[in-house]
């Protein structure tokens, strides 16, 4: 898959493909990111890419003509129609189905935003989506770009070993994780639950299902409202509600 990323900070971006899952799927060329830097095609003599915003007030917007020359050129580089996100508060808050939808897409073209972002009506002419990895205040737009980045990498085919898959089992049931333990059996005195230790596999996935929906119901009540239960996960649930309100 394709992706380019326009933004002020390239070494920032391309991070993501140097380690882990996202570095391993950027050596096998599962992942190819180029990124473009609005600066480079800043034309004043102080490469400015910054510029004020009409109406006063404080902060800068990034400037106009930087801005859209490297969107495209980011777009004329490859073969393939671009699908161009602007990664923005205002934006749809990125949940796992749209990641899932994005990863379908052959090019993706990320805009990351610095100073107070930018103009409306690039948005309006260049932009086919707005999105937002949550509710807080950010420095720039790069930082959520690498978020999308990771998520999109990781359902590329080929692009999960073996290790890194087993978080895709309940989280793309749309539930939360099941509580995970490793060596020592018992630490500071805490045991690992016996049904781990029992070699018993259906009653460990049992177990885990039952954690995974249980966590959810306490802790994220919207999955669960969200979640296909079968009759067997209602069985689990209401056992593990049962237990917690005994
Ligand atoms: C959400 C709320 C707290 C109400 C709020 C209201 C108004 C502005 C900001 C804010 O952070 N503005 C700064 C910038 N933020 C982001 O780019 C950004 C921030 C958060 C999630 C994101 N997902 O993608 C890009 C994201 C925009 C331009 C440079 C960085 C935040």
């Amino acid at each position: 898959m394709r992706i380019d990323a326009v933004t002020l900070f390239p070494d920032l971006v391309s991070q993501v493909t140097q380690w882990g899952v996202t570095g391993r799927a950027s050596e096998q060329g599962l992942l190819q990111l180029v990124c473009w830097n609005p600066r480079d095609y800043a034309r004043d003599r102080h490469r400015t890419v910054d510029d004020r915003p009409y109406g006063g007030g404080p902060g800068m917007v990034m400037k106009v003509e930087p801005l859209r020359a490297a969107m495209h050129e980011a777009r004329a580089s490859a073969p393939g129609r671009s699908l161009s996100l602007y990664l923005s508060p205002q934006g749809r808050r990125l949940d796992q189905a749209a990641v899932e939808r994005l990863a379908g897409q052959e090019r993706l073209l990320l805009v990351c935003g610095r100073y107070e972002g930018i103009d409306e009506r690039v948005i309006a002419t260049e932009i086919d989506e707005e999105i937002s990895i949550g509710d807080y205040v950010l420095s720039g737009g790069e930082l959520p770009a690498m978020v999308l980045i990771d998520a999109v990498a990781r359902l590329i085919p080929g692009a999960l070993g073996h290790a890194d898959s087993a978080s895709e089992d309940s989280f793309s049931a749309g539930l939360l994780d099941y509580p995970h333990y490793t060596r020592p059996e018992v630490l500071d005195g805490m045991a690992v639950p016996a049904v781990l230790l029992s070699g018993d596999h259906d009653a460990i996935g049992r177990w885990r299902r039952q954690q995974a929906l249980g966590r959810s119901w306490l802790r994220r009540p919207d999955l669960i409202n969200r979640a296909q239960l079968s009759t067997e996960d209602r069985r689990l649930l209401d056992e593990y509600i049962d237990e917690y309100r005994s």
